[in-house]
Protein backbone atom coordinates (compact mmCIF):
# COMPACT_ATOMS: atom_id res chain seq x y z
CA UNK A 1 0.00 0.00 0.00
CA UNK A 2 1.28 3.79 -1.04
CA UNK A 3 0.94 6.04 1.46
CA UNK A 4 2.10 8.56 -1.48
CA UNK A 5 1.52 9.00 -4.96
CA UNK A 6 3.33 11.75 -6.86
CA UNK A 7 1.93 12.66 -10.61
CA UNK A 8 3.23 14.71 -12.89
CA UNK A 9 4.48 16.91 -10.43
CA UNK A 10 6.46 20.46 -11.48
CA UNK A 11 8.10 23.42 -9.83
CA UNK A 12 8.70 26.60 -11.95
CA UNK A 13 10.76 29.64 -10.90
CA UNK A 14 9.93 32.29 -14.35
CA UNK A 15 11.16 30.10 -16.96
CA UNK A 16 13.26 27.84 -14.75
CA UNK A 17 12.18 24.20 -14.51
CA UNK A 18 13.20 23.52 -10.47
CA UNK A 19 11.22 20.68 -11.05
CA UNK A 20 9.84 19.09 -14.26
CA UNK A 21 7.42 16.46 -14.17
CA UNK A 22 7.74 13.77 -11.88
CA UNK A 23 6.12 10.26 -10.71
CA UNK A 24 6.78 8.66 -8.10
CA UNK A 25 5.44 6.46 -5.38
CA UNK A 26 6.27 5.73 -1.56
CA UNK A 27 5.25 2.05 -0.36
CA UNK A 28 4.23 1.87 3.45
CA UNK A 29 6.94 0.99 5.41
CA UNK A 30 10.06 1.58 2.75
CA UNK A 31 12.65 3.59 2.69
CA UNK A 32 13.82 5.79 -0.90
CA UNK A 33 16.64 7.69 -1.34
CA UNK A 34 16.50 10.77 -3.70
CA UNK A 35 19.95 11.13 -5.34
CA UNK A 36 21.15 13.93 -7.51
CA UNK A 37 23.81 16.37 -7.66
CA UNK A 38 23.73 20.22 -6.71
CA UNK A 39 20.46 21.82 -7.71
CA UNK A 40 19.39 19.09 -9.22
CA UNK A 41 16.03 19.35 -7.21
CA UNK A 42 16.00 17.51 -4.42
CA UNK A 43 14.99 20.23 -1.75
CA UNK A 44 12.38 21.37 -4.32
CA UNK A 45 10.73 18.08 -4.33
CA UNK A 46 11.09 17.56 -0.51
CA UNK A 47 9.51 20.79 0.26
CA UNK A 48 6.45 20.55 -1.83
CA UNK A 49 5.86 17.03 -0.39
CA UNK A 50 6.30 18.46 3.35
CA UNK A 51 3.63 21.30 2.34
CA UNK A 52 5.79 24.17 2.55
CA UNK A 53 5.69 24.95 -1.11
CA UNK A 54 3.51 24.94 -3.31
CA UNK A 55 3.73 23.23 -6.67
CA UNK A 56 3.34 24.45 -10.40
CA UNK A 57 1.16 21.76 -11.37
CA UNK A 58 0.22 18.37 -10.81
CA UNK A 59 -0.47 16.18 -8.22
CA UNK A 60 0.28 14.49 -4.35
CA UNK A 61 -1.77 12.62 -3.02
CA UNK A 62 -0.94 11.45 0.38
CA UNK A 63 -2.98 8.83 2.21
CA UNK A 64 -5.32 10.26 4.10
CA UNK A 65 -4.87 11.14 7.45
CA UNK A 66 -1.04 10.84 6.94
CA UNK A 67 1.09 12.36 9.53
CA UNK A 68 4.57 14.03 8.19
CA UNK A 69 7.74 14.82 9.80
CA UNK A 70 10.53 16.97 8.28
CA UNK A 71 13.95 17.81 8.60
CA UNK A 72 15.18 20.63 6.53
CA UNK A 73 18.38 20.71 5.01
CA UNK A 74 19.60 23.47 7.17
CA UNK A 75 17.16 22.82 10.43
CA UNK A 76 17.19 26.09 12.60
CA UNK A 77 17.71 26.22 16.45
CA UNK A 78 17.14 27.73 18.86
CA UNK A 79 20.32 28.21 20.77
CA UNK A 80 19.10 29.30 23.99
CA UNK A 81 16.75 26.70 24.25
CA UNK A 82 17.37 23.10 25.88
CA UNK A 83 16.88 20.44 23.68
CA UNK A 84 14.51 19.03 25.68
CA UNK A 85 12.91 22.40 25.27
CA UNK A 86 13.38 22.39 21.69
CA UNK A 87 11.65 19.43 21.38
CA UNK A 88 8.62 20.10 23.30
CA UNK A 89 8.33 23.05 21.25
CA UNK A 90 7.97 20.79 18.36
CA UNK A 91 5.99 18.49 19.75
CA UNK A 92 3.40 20.98 20.80
CA UNK A 93 3.94 22.56 17.37
CA UNK A 94 3.16 19.16 15.50
CA UNK A 95 -0.08 18.67 17.36
CA UNK A 96 0.39 16.25 20.16
CA UNK A 97 -1.21 16.84 23.45
CA UNK A 98 0.46 19.09 25.23
CA UNK A 99 -0.16 17.29 28.13
CA UNK A 100 2.49 14.31 26.46
CA UNK A 101 4.43 16.77 24.98
CA UNK A 102 7.22 17.09 27.18
CA UNK A 103 7.06 13.12 28.08
CA UNK A 104 7.29 12.55 24.33
CA UNK A 105 10.40 14.81 23.66
CA UNK A 106 12.03 13.17 26.42
CA UNK A 107 11.37 9.43 24.72
CA UNK A 108 12.02 10.73 21.42
CA UNK A 109 15.93 12.63 22.30
CA UNK A 110 16.00 9.18 24.33
CA UNK A 111 16.27 7.21 20.66
CA UNK A 112 18.33 9.97 19.08
CA UNK A 113 20.69 9.07 22.17
CA UNK A 114 20.70 12.63 23.25
CA UNK A 115 19.64 11.89 26.87
CA UNK A 116 22.20 13.20 28.65
CA UNK A 117 22.34 16.38 26.86
CA UNK A 118 18.04 16.70 27.02
CA UNK A 119 19.19 19.64 29.70
CA UNK A 120 21.54 21.63 27.83
CA UNK A 121 21.68 24.29 25.62
CA UNK A 122 21.42 23.30 22.11
CA UNK A 123 23.71 26.53 21.47
CA UNK A 124 27.16 24.58 22.60
CA UNK A 125 25.68 20.66 20.39
CA UNK A 126 27.97 19.73 18.08
CA UNK A 127 27.00 19.29 14.39
CA UNK A 128 26.52 15.01 14.96
CA UNK A 129 24.29 16.61 18.14
CA UNK A 130 22.48 18.88 16.10
CA UNK A 131 21.62 16.52 13.32
CA UNK A 132 20.28 14.27 15.95
CA UNK A 133 18.23 16.87 17.41
CA UNK A 134 16.82 17.87 14.21
CA UNK A 135 15.94 13.93 13.27
CA UNK A 136 13.87 14.78 16.85
CA UNK A 137 11.95 17.17 16.27
CA UNK A 138 11.02 15.42 13.18
CA UNK A 139 9.70 12.70 14.49
CA UNK A 140 8.32 13.49 18.07
CA UNK A 141 4.82 12.83 16.88
CA UNK A 142 5.82 9.99 15.70
CA UNK A 143 4.77 10.13 12.03
CA UNK A 144 3.73 8.05 9.37
CA UNK A 145 6.45 9.72 7.21
CA UNK A 146 9.66 11.32 7.58
CA UNK A 147 10.95 13.42 4.91
CA UNK A 148 14.39 14.49 5.52
CA UNK A 149 16.51 16.53 3.24
CA UNK A 150 20.56 15.58 3.35
CA UNK A 151 20.25 14.27 6.81
CA UNK A 152 24.07 12.51 6.73
CA UNK A 153 25.49 14.85 4.28
CA UNK A 154 27.44 17.64 6.56
CA UNK A 155 28.55 14.94 9.14
CA UNK A 156 31.96 13.66 9.11
CA UNK A 157 32.59 9.66 8.62
CA UNK A 158 31.30 8.78 12.40
CA UNK A 159 28.77 10.64 12.56
CA UNK A 160 27.24 9.69 9.48
CA UNK A 161 27.67 6.21 10.84
CA UNK A 162 25.86 6.99 13.81
CA UNK A 163 22.83 9.07 12.06
CA UNK A 164 22.51 5.38 9.86
CA UNK A 165 22.26 3.53 12.43
CA UNK A 166 19.38 5.72 13.94
CA UNK A 167 17.59 5.40 10.74
CA UNK A 168 18.39 1.95 9.58
CA UNK A 169 16.28 1.32 13.21
CA UNK A 170 13.43 3.16 11.49
CA UNK A 171 13.27 0.92 8.65
CA UNK A 172 10.37 -0.43 8.01
CA UNK A 173 8.53 0.85 10.76
CA UNK A 174 8.27 4.61 9.25
CA UNK A 175 8.21 5.47 5.72
CA UNK A 176 11.27 7.36 4.83
CA UNK A 177 12.40 10.20 1.74
CA UNK A 178 15.64 11.09 2.04
CA UNK A 179 18.20 12.79 -0.18
CA UNK A 180 21.79 11.98 -0.32
CA UNK A 181 24.75 11.86 -2.48
CA UNK A 182 26.55 9.74 -0.30
CA UNK A 183 26.34 6.74 -2.18
CA UNK A 184 28.00 4.47 0.08
CA UNK A 185 25.54 5.44 2.97
CA UNK A 186 22.26 5.02 0.28
CA UNK A 187 23.53 1.36 -0.25
CA UNK A 188 22.88 0.37 3.09
CA UNK A 189 19.37 1.80 3.34
CA UNK A 190 17.75 1.59 0.70
CA UNK A 191 14.19 -0.09 -1.01
CA UNK A 192 14.53 2.22 -3.89
CA UNK A 193 16.60 4.66 -5.70
CA UNK A 194 15.21 8.26 -7.27
CA UNK A 195 17.70 9.57 -9.43
CA UNK A 196 17.29 13.20 -10.13
CA UNK A 197 18.81 15.03 -12.52
CA UNK A 198 17.77 18.58 -13.44
CA UNK A 199 14.11 18.54 -12.17
CA UNK A 200 13.68 14.95 -14.39
CA UNK A 201 13.47 11.43 -12.61
CA UNK A 202 16.35 10.07 -15.14
CA UNK A 203 16.49 6.18 -13.19
CA UNK A 204 14.31 4.96 -10.63
CA UNK A 205 13.73 1.52 -9.16
CA UNK A 206 15.59 -0.79 -6.50
CA UNK A 207 19.22 -1.16 -5.97
CA UNK A 208 19.08 -4.39 -7.79
CA UNK A 209 17.14 -3.47 -10.64
CA UNK A 210 19.07 0.07 -11.07
CA UNK A 211 22.40 -2.39 -10.81
CA UNK A 212 21.18 -4.59 -13.51
CA UNK A 213 20.42 -1.94 -15.89
CA UNK A 214 23.48 -0.14 -15.16
CA UNK A 215 26.26 -2.61 -13.27
CA UNK A 216 26.98 -4.98 -16.25
CA UNK A 217 30.23 -6.78 -15.00
CA UNK A 218 32.56 -6.78 -17.55
CA UNK A 219 36.16 -7.67 -18.73
CA UNK A 220 38.66 -5.72 -19.22
CA UNK A 221 41.58 -7.10 -21.38
CA UNK A 222 45.16 -5.12 -20.94
CA UNK A 223 47.12 -5.03 -24.09
CA UNK A 224 50.77 -4.42 -24.36
CA UNK A 225 50.06 -2.07 -27.25
CA UNK A 226 47.27 -0.69 -29.17
CA UNK A 227 47.64 -3.17 -31.66
CA UNK A 228 46.94 -6.17 -29.81
CA UNK A 229 43.84 -4.04 -28.85
CA UNK A 230 42.58 -3.73 -32.31
CA UNK A 231 43.37 -7.13 -33.23
CA UNK A 232 41.60 -8.74 -30.60
CA UNK A 233 38.81 -6.59 -31.23
CA UNK A 234 38.58 -7.62 -34.87
CA UNK A 235 39.27 -11.11 -34.68
CA UNK A 236 37.67 -12.55 -31.28
CA UNK A 237 33.99 -13.43 -31.60
CA UNK A 238 32.71 -10.98 -29.02
CA UNK A 239 31.44 -7.62 -29.50
CA UNK A 240 34.48 -5.54 -27.80
CA UNK A 241 34.65 -1.77 -26.87
CA UNK A 242 37.99 -0.35 -27.74
CA UNK A 243 40.23 1.67 -25.14
CA UNK A 244 43.59 3.03 -25.09
CA UNK A 245 45.48 -0.32 -25.30
CA UNK A 246 43.00 -2.62 -23.41
CA UNK A 247 39.35 -3.82 -24.89
CA UNK A 248 36.17 -4.00 -22.61
CA UNK A 249 33.57 -7.35 -23.00
CA UNK A 250 30.13 -7.14 -21.83
CA UNK A 251 29.57 -9.83 -19.57
CA UNK A 252 26.30 -10.65 -20.18
CA UNK A 253 24.58 -14.11 -20.10
CA UNK A 254 25.17 -14.50 -23.32
CA UNK A 255 28.95 -12.88 -23.60
CA UNK A 256 32.19 -14.89 -22.71
CA UNK A 257 33.00 -15.94 -18.91
CA UNK A 258 36.67 -15.35 -17.58
CA UNK A 259 37.40 -18.83 -18.90
CA UNK A 260 36.56 -18.34 -22.83
CA UNK A 261 38.63 -15.14 -22.41
CA UNK A 262 41.47 -17.08 -21.10
CA UNK A 263 41.23 -19.92 -23.46
CA UNK A 264 41.03 -17.82 -26.33
CA UNK A 265 44.32 -15.66 -24.99
CA UNK A 266 46.30 -18.82 -24.12
CA UNK A 267 46.19 -19.68 -27.84
CA UNK A 268 46.56 -16.18 -29.45
CA UNK A 269 49.78 -14.57 -29.78
CA UNK A 270 48.34 -11.34 -28.38
CA UNK A 271 50.78 -9.92 -25.42
CA UNK A 272 48.51 -9.26 -22.74
CA UNK A 273 49.27 -7.38 -19.38
CA UNK A 274 45.89 -8.16 -17.61
CA UNK A 275 42.56 -9.47 -17.36
CA UNK A 276 40.18 -8.12 -14.89
CA UNK A 277 36.22 -8.35 -13.88
CA UNK A 278 34.57 -5.88 -13.09
CA UNK A 279 31.25 -4.41 -11.72
CA UNK A 280 30.32 -0.79 -11.09
CA UNK A 281 29.60 0.59 -7.86
CA UNK A 282 26.63 2.84 -7.09
CA UNK A 283 29.20 5.75 -7.46
CA UNK A 284 29.42 4.98 -10.92
CA UNK A 285 26.11 4.14 -12.02
CA UNK A 286 25.56 7.84 -10.16
CA UNK A 287 28.06 9.18 -12.31
CA UNK A 288 26.58 7.47 -15.68
CA UNK A 289 23.37 8.18 -15.00
CA UNK A 290 24.03 11.92 -13.97
CA UNK A 291 25.92 12.42 -17.02
CA UNK A 292 23.32 11.61 -19.20
CA UNK A 293 22.51 13.32 -22.76
N1 LIG B 1 13.46 30.18 -4.47
C1 LIG B 1 14.03 29.90 -5.63
N2 LIG B 1 14.04 30.79 -6.63
C2 LIG B 1 14.62 30.51 -7.83
N3 LIG B 1 15.22 29.34 -8.12
C3 LIG B 1 15.24 28.41 -7.17
C4 LIG B 1 14.66 28.63 -5.87
N4 LIG B 1 14.82 27.51 -5.13
C5 LIG B 1 15.50 26.63 -5.91
N5 LIG B 1 15.74 27.17 -7.13
C6 LIG B 1 16.43 26.49 -8.25
O1 LIG B 1 15.81 25.26 -8.47
C7 LIG B 1 16.77 24.24 -8.78
C8 LIG B 1 16.64 23.08 -7.82
O2 LIG B 1 17.08 23.47 -6.51
P1 LIG B 1 17.05 22.52 -5.25
O3 LIG B 1 17.51 23.33 -4.07
O4 LIG B 1 15.75 21.84 -5.15
O5 LIG B 1 18.18 21.45 -5.64
P2 LIG B 1 18.86 20.35 -4.71
O6 LIG B 1 18.89 19.10 -5.52
O7 LIG B 1 18.22 20.28 -3.38
O8 LIG B 1 20.34 20.91 -4.57
P3 LIG B 1 21.36 20.87 -3.31
O9 LIG B 1 21.93 19.47 -3.30
O10 LIG B 1 22.37 21.89 -3.72
O11 LIG B 1 20.60 21.23 -2.10
C9 LIG B 1 18.12 24.92 -8.73
O12 LIG B 1 18.51 25.24 -10.04
C10 LIG B 1 17.88 26.16 -7.92
O13 LIG B 1 18.74 27.19 -8.31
Amino acid sequence: MNVLEVRALSKRYGEEHAVDGVDFELAEGSATALIGPNGAGKTTILSMLAGLLEASSGNIQRRKGLSIGFLPQYPKFFPWLTALEFTEMAAKLSGVDPKKARQQAQKTLEFVGLREAAGKKVGGFSGGMKQRLGLAQAMVHQPDLLLLDEPISSLDPSGRREVMELLKSLQGQTTILYSTHILNDAEEMTDQLLFLRKGNLVEQGSLAQVRSRYAQPQIRIRFENNDAAERFAHEAPWPAALEARAVVLPATAQGPVMQDVFRYLTVSDLSVLGVEQETASLEDIFLKVVAGP
